[in-house]
C-alpha cells in the first residue's frame, strides 16, 4: 500500500480557541511522537521506520540532502500524508489518520505561500477562526503585525508590495493567527538572500522562542539547522541518521558521511592504543544517549591524542578494541598552530574576512589536511608550521560492527592529550 496523499488546505488551520504550545506546565513534556514511520510512493519507499520526538516548546530541525524524505516526514506530521505504517501521536493521542485541519499545527510554506490577492491584514486575519467579531480580527491582526516587526503601513499592502523577508514574516503571522500548537516550516529561508536570510531567521526565532511555540525546522542548509534549532534530526536516503543537539551532531557524527554533510571534515588514519581512566568512573553510561563511553589513547599522524569510545553496551569488554584502526575526524578549527606540535607544510591558503582556510602537507598523510583560524592573516605557501588538535573528535573504526561487543557501529570521540575531556559519540544502524 501506498502514502495517501490528503488534500486539505495548506495553511494547516487549527482548532479554534487551541492555546499557543509551551505553557510552563507543559515544558519538557513530549508534544509530538513519531514512531516507525514509513512511507512509498509507488513500489519506491521514500521513508523508513522513522522515530522521532519533539518536546513542548522546543525547535527541532530537519536537514538532510535533497530527496532524503525532509518535506515527506513533514506532511506526515502536518496531516497531509497518511504513512503505510507507523504512528504519529500529539500529547499521546494517536493523530496518524487525523486529517490537517483537525490537527493543532500551522505550516510555513517555502515561498509563503500568501494569497496574492489579499492585503497583509487580509493575509493574517485568513488563518483567524471563522466567525472571529470584526473589533478583535482587528486586534489581533495588530497585535500578530507587531509579534512579527510589521508596522500598521505594512498591513494595506500587498504581498508583492513586500520583501522577501516580510512575506515570511506575515506567512509566520497567518500561521501563528490560531494559535496552534506546533509551527512547522518548510525551507522558508530559501528563497531570500544570504544577508536577508540570517535576519529573517534570527528574527523568526525570536519570535517561536518568545511565543513559546514548538517548531520543525525543514532545511537542506546546515548551518542553519546548527543555529535554529534544540534537536537536529538528519536524514538521508529516508533513514533518520543521527538525532541530538546542535553541537552533538556537529562533535560527535555517527559516520563519514554525517559528518562530511554537516561541516568540513578532516580525515586522518588512526589507531586505538589503549584505555584510559574514565573522569567519570571506567565506562559510564550516558544516561542522555544511552551509550556507554569509555576513556582510550589513540595514535594519528598528528601525534597522540586522547580518546572516548561511545558503544550501546556498556560492558568492560571494550579493551579487545585496543589496535583498532579507522579514520579520526576533526573539524578544520580544531587544528590549531603551535611552537611544539607536528610538523607540516603550507600548500595554500584562502582568506574569508572572519576566518582563513590553509591546506597543510603532514609527513607521511597522502591527502593535505585543511586547518580554519578566525580572525587571521592567510598563510604564504611554503610556509613550515606545526600543528597540535584542540578539542575533540571523532574515530570510525574500520570494521564496520563494533569489534567489543558486536553491537553495531561504534565511533570514537578524540581529544589531543592536554585538554583530554574527549567525549565520544556512537552510532548503531
Ligand atoms: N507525490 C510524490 N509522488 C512520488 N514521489 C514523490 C512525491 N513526493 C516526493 N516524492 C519523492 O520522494 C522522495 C523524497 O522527497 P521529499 O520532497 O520528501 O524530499 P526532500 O528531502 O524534502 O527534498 P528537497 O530538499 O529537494 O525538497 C524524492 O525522491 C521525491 O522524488
Amino acid at each position: 500500500m501506498n502514502a495517501t496523499v490528503r488534500d486539505t488546505p495548506a495553511a494547516g488551520p487549527t482548532p479554534a480557541g487551541t492555546a499557543a504550545a509551551g505553557t510552563a506546565a507543559d515544558a519538557g513534556a513530549t508534544m509530538l511522537k513519531v514512531s516507525g514511520v514509513q512511507v512509498c510512493f509507488g513500489d519506491q519507499p521514500v521513508l523508513h521506520e522513522i522515530d522521532l520526538s519533539v518536546q513542548t516548546g522546543t525547535t527541532t530541525a530537519i536537514v538532510g540532502p535533497s530527496g532524503s524524505g525532509k518535506t515527506s516526514l513533514l506532511r506526515v506530521i502536518a496531516g497531509f500524508l497518511v504513512p503505510e505504517r507507523g504512528a504519529v501521536r500529539l500529547h499521546g493521542a494517536d493523530v496518524t489518520a487525523v486529517p490537517a485541519h483537525r490537527r493543532s499545527i500551522g505550516l510555513v510554506a517555502q515561498d509563503g505561500a500568501l494569497f496574492p490577492h489579499l492585503d497583509v491584514a487580509g493575509n493574517i486575519a485568513f488563518g483567524l477562526p471563522r466567525g472571529t467579531p470584526r473589533r478583535e480580527r482587528q486586534r489581533r491582526v495588530t497585535e500578530l503585525l507587531e509579534l512579527v516587526s510589521l508596522t500598521g503601513d505594512h498591513a494595506a499592502r500587498r504581498p508583492d508590495q513586500l520583501s522577501g523577508g516580510q512575506r515570511q514574516r506575515v506567512a509566520l503571522a497567518r500561521a501563528l493567527a490560531r494559535q496552534p500548537e506546533m509551527i512547522l516550516l518548510d525551507e522558508p529561508f530559501s528563497a531570500l538572500d544570504a544577508g536577508l536570510r540570517e535576519s529573517t531567521r534570527q528574527a523568526i526565532r525570536e519570535i517561536l522562542h518568545v511565543t513559546g511555540t514548538t517548531t520543525i525546522l525543514v532545511t537542506h542548509d546546515q548551518d542553519e539547522a546548527l543555529s535554529f534549532a534544540d534537536q537536529v534530526a538528519v536524514l538521508k536516503n529516508g533513514r533518520l541518521r543521527q538525532i541530538g543537539a546542535p553541537e552533538e551532531v556537529y562533535t560527535r557524527p555517527c559516520d563519514v558521511e554525517t559528518a562530511q554533510f554537516l561541516g568540513d571534515a578532516v580525515l586522518l588514519p588512526g589507531e586505538l592504543l589503549s584505555q584510559l581512566p574514565d573522569p567519570l568512573g571506567a565506562g559510564h553510561l550516558d544516561h542522555q544517549s544511552g551509550q556507554a563511553r569509555t576513556a582510550w589513547d589513540a595514535a594519528t599522524a598528528l601525534g597522540s591524542v586522547n580518546v572516548e569510545l561511545v558503544c550501546p553496551n556498556l560492558d568492560s569488554a571494550h579493551q579487545t578494541v585496543r589496535g583498532a584502526t579507522g579514520q579520526v575526524m576533526l573539524r578544520p578549527e580544531q587544528i590549531t598552530l603551535s611552537d611544539h606540535g607536528v610538523a607540516a607544510t603550507v600548500l595554500s591558503s584562502q582568506y574569508f574576512g572572519h576566518d582563513t582556510t590553509a591546506l597543510v602537507q603532514l609527513d607521511g598523510v597522502a591527502s593535505p589536511l585543511r586547518l580554519r583560524r578566525l580572525n587571521a592573516v592567510p598563510l604564504a605557501p611554503g610556509t613550515q608550521v606545526q600543528l597540535t588538535v584542540q578539542g575533540a573528535g571523532v574515530f570510525y573504526p574500520a570494521s564496520s560492527k563494533c569489534q567489543s561487543c558486536s553491537a553495531g557501529p561504534a565511533s570514537v570521540r578524540i581529544s589531543s592529550r592536554p585538554e583530554g575531556d574527549a567525549l565520544v559519540g556512537a552510532h548503531r544502524e
